[in-house]
């Protein structure tokens, strides 16, 4: 069978609750492309570590699970799912818990290496003319010579005010001092607060999620001067 081209890339990075895996996801079903959401990823390695009593400081231990580490994920942005072997985790991966310990097993070099070979393989291999792929490092590490790339923000206030809407089982307090620390951590080990060269930043503060959609659309289209929807 012949190979299909290359997909188009874009790549998007940006803070907790900037909105990245909604925007993407919703701007990947416009343009009928795949969507890579990268945390996931790490947050599934948390939740291994968890699930077998790692403790996810010990770099040694964390590095370890990898080799077990059965690892899938839906990049149809309309059938997201995440498995662990044979178990599905994409509901216990947003857990307090894994939430907690993800920066730990993050920071780990030996991870951020594996996942970042996985992630580029992913991408590379969907049946979808581009493909969205968010994280932390995607514009600067994982493709850096994607062809669009942009840096999603949004004030620390619009950020805790969202994701403490999403999240009812906290207070707005610690959701909002969970993230502020969990930023804190992940910017020791990735620059994802300003953009790289070549980077454009969409700051969302002052729009609403349909606007949020469109920019990030326009850029895409600006960049790559194609029209996908
Ligand atoms: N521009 C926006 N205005 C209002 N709410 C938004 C906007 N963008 C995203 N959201 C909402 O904010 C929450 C956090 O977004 P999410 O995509 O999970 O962020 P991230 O992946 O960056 O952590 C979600 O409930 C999402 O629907
Ligand atoms: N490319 C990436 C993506 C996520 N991560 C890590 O994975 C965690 C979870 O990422 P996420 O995108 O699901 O987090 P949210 O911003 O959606 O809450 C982050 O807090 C980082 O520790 C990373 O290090 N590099």
């Amino acid at each position: 069978m012949a190979r299909h081209a290359l997909p188009t890339l874009v790549a998007i990075d940006g803070p907790a609750g900037s909105g990245k895996s909604s925007v993407s996801r919703a701007a990947a079903r416009r343009l009928g492309f795949a969507y890579l959401d990268t945390g996931a990823a790490y947050r599934a390695l948390a939740w291994l570590a968890l699930d077998r009593n790692t403790d996810s400081s010990q770099a040694d231990a964390v590095t370890a699970l990898l080799k077990d580490f059965d690892y899938s994920i839906g990049t149809d942005p309309d059938e997201y799912f995440v498995t662990v072997g044979e178990t599905d985790v994409t509901d216990a991966i947003r857990s307090p818990e894994v939430s907690a310990a993800v920066s730990a097993v993050a920071r780990v070099p030996e991870v951020r290496g594996a996942l970042t070979e996985l992630f580029r393989s992913l991408a590379a291999n969907v049946d979808r003319p581009g493909v969205v792929v968010e994280g932390r490092d995607i514009t600067t590490i994982v493709a850096p010579e994607a062809e669009v790339r942009i840096l999603l923000t949004a004030s620390e206030e619009a950020r805790m005010t969202r994701r403490s809407a999403e999240i009812t089982t906290q207070s707005a307090e610690t959701v909002a001092e969970q993230l502020r620390s969990r930023d804190r951590a992940d910017s020791q080990v990735v620059d994802f607060m300003s953009a790289a060269d070549g980077v454009i930043t969409v700051d969302s503060t002052h729009l609403d999620f349909e606007q949020t959609i469109e920019a990030v659309i326009d850029v895409i289209h600006t960049r790559t001067k194609r029209t996908f929807e």
